[in-house]
């Protein structure tokens, strides 16, 4: 977490209540994750995490949600939200909107095996064609204009050389925009880092946290993916990066524009990264407890596919 919120336990069982959850056992606020207040919640019937949006509105969520709902009823195992008697999945906690949803088995891990950067890839897969028929629209909150606003907010806080690096990227990016709208396009995930996935053994147990998908190019996510999955200490783990994509192409195979574009989408990946840590970093919240992750690791990883690291 950060527990931007605290909740008493009473206040959680008064929540609950009308959810036919049955009694509360424990309540945890969850340390990790830096966007929305977590608490674990156990109760008679099962384990369940209880989200509170710090940033979000309930405008806002309906187009994660369902997304959710969505992908768990084709057998994806992602986070199915909870409905009250009136089939409401969004609910409301201090004034915030909040969501139950079921609390996946497994762990991350943050060193994986071939085998499990190749699961991985498989499920990303899974989930893009599971999503292939989902209907709602809205666009990746982390796009063009969330870019161009971000750079201009954070140009203050960096050296000539950053700046200079941040406009050339994104005029880069400005560049590729049409041939990148041109290759197939769904409901990407948009942070499938590894600390977003479970893993019971060398299966995918649980993906979550998808407050950052949108409808965009599906080679967004491979992107984003390869950049956290498969990063060794260089740009790359090439083994990482075959297992990888070997696991997506066994569920859905790559044109040959998505292939020729994945260089300049794990730019795009890189660089909407380092503009998000770079944001969180210098516009820090109130927190209970808070984890800030490090901008020059995305700075590092652009100029590394760049050529230039
Ligand atoms: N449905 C779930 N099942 C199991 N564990 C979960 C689930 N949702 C969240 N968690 C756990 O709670 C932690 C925090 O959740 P999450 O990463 O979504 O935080 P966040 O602040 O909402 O997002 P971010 O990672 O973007 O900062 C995760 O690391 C994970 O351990
Ligand atoms: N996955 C993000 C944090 C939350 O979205 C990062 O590592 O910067």
């Amino acid at each position: 977490m950060a527990v931007y919120t605290a909740l008493s336990k009473g206040e959680i069982a008064a929540f609950i209540r009308p959810l036919d959850l049955g009694t509360l056992h424990s309540a945890l606020g969850v340390a990790s994750g830096i966007e929305n207040t977590n608490y674990f919640v156990d109760t008679a019937t099962g384990c369940y995490v209880l989200t509170l949006f710090e940033r979000l509105t309930a405008d806002e969520l309906p187009f994660y949600l369902h997304l959710m709902k969505h992908l768990a009823a084709r057998g994806i195992p992602v986070p199915d939200p909870v409905a009250d008697d009136a089939g409401e999945i969004l609910h409301e906690i201090n004034g915030k909107p909040a969501v139950i949803v079921n609390r996946l088995p497994g762990q991350s891990v943050m060193s994986p095996s071939l085998v499990q950067c190749r699961a991985v890839g498989e499920m990303l897969a899974r989930m893009h064609v599971a999503g292939n028929d989902y209907s709602r629209h809205q666009p990746n909150p982390r796009g063009l204009d969330w870019w161009r606003a971000t750079a201009t907010a954070a140009r203050a806080f960096l050296s000539p050389d950053q700046q200079s690096l941040l406009a050339s990227e994104i005029a880069f990016q400005e560049q590729i925009a049409l041939s990148a709208a041109r290759i197939p396009q769904g409901p990407v995930h948009g942070d499938l880092f590894r600390d977003n996935v479970l893993f019971e053994g060398e299966q995918v147990s649980g993906v979550f946290d998808f407050y950052f998908a949108g409808i965009d190019a599906l080679l967004f996510d491979i992107a984003v993916c390869l950049n956290d999955w498969c990063v060794g200490s260089g740009e790359h783990d090439g083994a990482r990066v075959d297992a990888f994509l070997h696991g997506y192409e066994a569920v859905r195979r790559l044109g040959a524009a998505e292939r020729s574009l994945l260089p300049a989408m794990r730019r795009m990946g890189a660089l909407r990264f380092w503009l998000s840590r770079l944001s969180d970093l210098h516009r820090p919240r109130e927190a209970a407890l808070l984890n800030a992750h490090d901008p020059t690791h995305f700075e590092r990883l652009l100029r590394a596919i760049r050529g230039e690291g």
